[in-house]
């Protein structure tokens, strides 16, 4: 029985691109501040390990049809700081860039949030491959891109000498000798490399946690030595439970070879349920969904030219092996068409089948408005009752798939409740979520020790790589 680690990776106006159009959803990011309280509250009932909060440094009109929550939204660092007044016990886990920002100041932001929250603070450092947040930040893309894994490593190590600049006893505050710190206790950084140069110490006491817990999001090989070497927490996008096993027993195998003990690594994959009360409602939202999303054709005279390329019949013409594009994206896909379809085309129609309960030989066949929007949109959804979300859940766990998942709610604030409400309470029943928070700090609901003085003990590979 294996005990998932259950976070929720906060979108404030809902993680699928047409859930900010569903009745009664939250779709206004200027009124997230309230969205996220509540989602924080709700959260920390459930007893969810963690709040994640992702990050993207360019906005854009593009953004609104594939990714809306990125458009407008509260910066990660902000909303943490923010929740940690109005919450006691879950994690909070913000996204920073190491491509685009300071070490010095992202550890003195982190190291208070930490102390504000009581040592509930996490750190997710991502490298960005958003050529947009170059120009943003006065850089060349071409030039961040190239060295950002190598410009990380150095970055994810300043980040842990900063947090230990003040060893845990070096503020004494000792009012009636007059001696308020130990100076032979505080370090400076004195940390010259390729990319970075500080020479701290910083000016916030030790973080509670002494390190945050980092995670780190990625794909490339890089990504993943990296998330080896140095991250608590491997966030990771898998196709399938097959796919979960062998990432996280590679990713395993990198942080054993690292020189860590490697079950200190947890992989964390998203996944976005849809939650009914029965599995034929939570198909009837995931169908209404599917209907919001608009795809090329709903212009007459053509898409606005940030609309993304993939989402068109003619795209789905290449996929399915027949050329669909002359036809109405609200055609019935029959089984006769079927036939006709690809191995692709067919994977296709039967993900649209599972999700939305639409079968070519049923009463309400699939359109190719349906196979449009399952091709283009790219969501790792299961869609049934908090029973059938559980079931999964406690399959990739007991499979090794993951150690847990990063929880996408598709509608704000309704999937989000259902999930908290429905399937959390199904998962502490089966005994593989706590009812309970297990201790104070976000290191204690992740079940990670909490590491040495960097100045004072060698670097324990699990807190990241000796620089040298
Ligand atoms: C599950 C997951 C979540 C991610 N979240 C973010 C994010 O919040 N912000 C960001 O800039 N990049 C994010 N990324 C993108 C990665 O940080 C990285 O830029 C991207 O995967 C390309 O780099 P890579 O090829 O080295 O992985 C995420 C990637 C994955 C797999």
């Amino acid at each position: 029985m294996t005990r998932l680690i259950i976070g929720a990776m906060v979108r404030a106006i809902g993680a699928y691109p047409s859930g900010w159009r569903y009745p009664g959803a939250h779709r206004d990011p200027r009124g997230d501040a309230a969205v996220l309280r509540r989602t924080a509250e709700v959260a920390e009932r459930a007893r969810l390990d963690y709040l994640f909060f992702g990050d993207w440094l360019a906005t854009g009109h593009d953004l609104e049809f594939r990714d809306p929550y990125l458009v407008a939204r509260i910066d990660p660092l902000s909303a943490v700081t923010y929740l940690a007044g109005v919450t006691e016990r879950i994690g909070l886990i913000a996204t920073a860039n190491t491509s685009y920002s300071d070490p010095f100041t992202l550890a003195r932001a982190t190291a208070s949030v930490d102390l504000l929250s009581g040592g509930r603070a996490g750190l997710n450092l991502v490298t960005g491959a958003e050529p947009r947040a170059a120009g943003n930040h006065g850089r060349d893309f071409d030039a961040a891109n190239e060295t950002r894994y190598d410009r990380a490593v150095e970055f994810e190590h300043v980040l842990r000498r900063l947090w230990d600049s003040f060893e845990d006893d070096a503020i004494v505050a000792d009012a009636a000798a007059g001696v308020f710190i130990d100076p032979s206790k505080l370090h400076a950084t004195d940390f010259e490399g390729r990319h970075l140069s500080v020479t701290g110490p910083l000016n916030v006491a030790r973080p509670v946690q002494g390190h945050l817990p980092i995670v780190h999001a990625g794909t490339s090989p890089r990504s993943r030595l990296f998330a080896a070497q140095n991250a608590d927490l491997a966030l990771v996008a898998v196709s399938d439970l097959e796919h979960a096993v062998q990432v996280r027993e590679e990713l395993r195998a990198l942080a054993f070879e690292s020189g860590r003990d490697d079950r200190t690594l947890k992989v964390i994959a998203p996944v976005l349920p849809i939650v009914g009360e029965t599995r034929a409602h939570a198909q009837s939202i995931a169908d209404e969904l599917s209907e919001l999303v608009q795809i090329a054709e709903d212009w007459p005279d053509g898409p606005p030219a940030a609309f993304p390329a993939n989402r068109s019949l003619a795209q789905l013409s290449t996929l399915l092996g027949v050329d669909v594009s002359g036809l109405s994206p609200d055609r019935a896909v029959t089984p006769a068409i079927v036939a006709e379809f690809s191995a692709p085309g067919q994977e296709l129609v039967e993900i649209v089948a599972e999700r939305t309960g639409r079968g070519p030989a049923g009463e309400r066949p699939p359109t190719l408005r349906h196979l449009v929007v399952a091709a283009s949109v790219n969501a790792s959804m299961i869609v049934g009752t908090a029973e059938d979300i559980a079931t999964e859940f406690e399959a990739w766990g007991d499979a090794g798939a993951v150690d847990g998942f990063n929880v996408l709610s598709a509608i704000q604030p309704a999937q989000f409740d259902a999930f908290a409400l429905g399937v959390v309470p199904e998962l502490q029943r089966r005994g593989v979520f706590p009812t309970e928070y297990e201790g104070e700090t976000l290191r204690d609901h992740l079940g990670l020790a909490r590491p040495e003085n960097v100045h004072v003990a060698p670097l324990v590979a699990s807190s990241g790589t000796a620089l040298a």
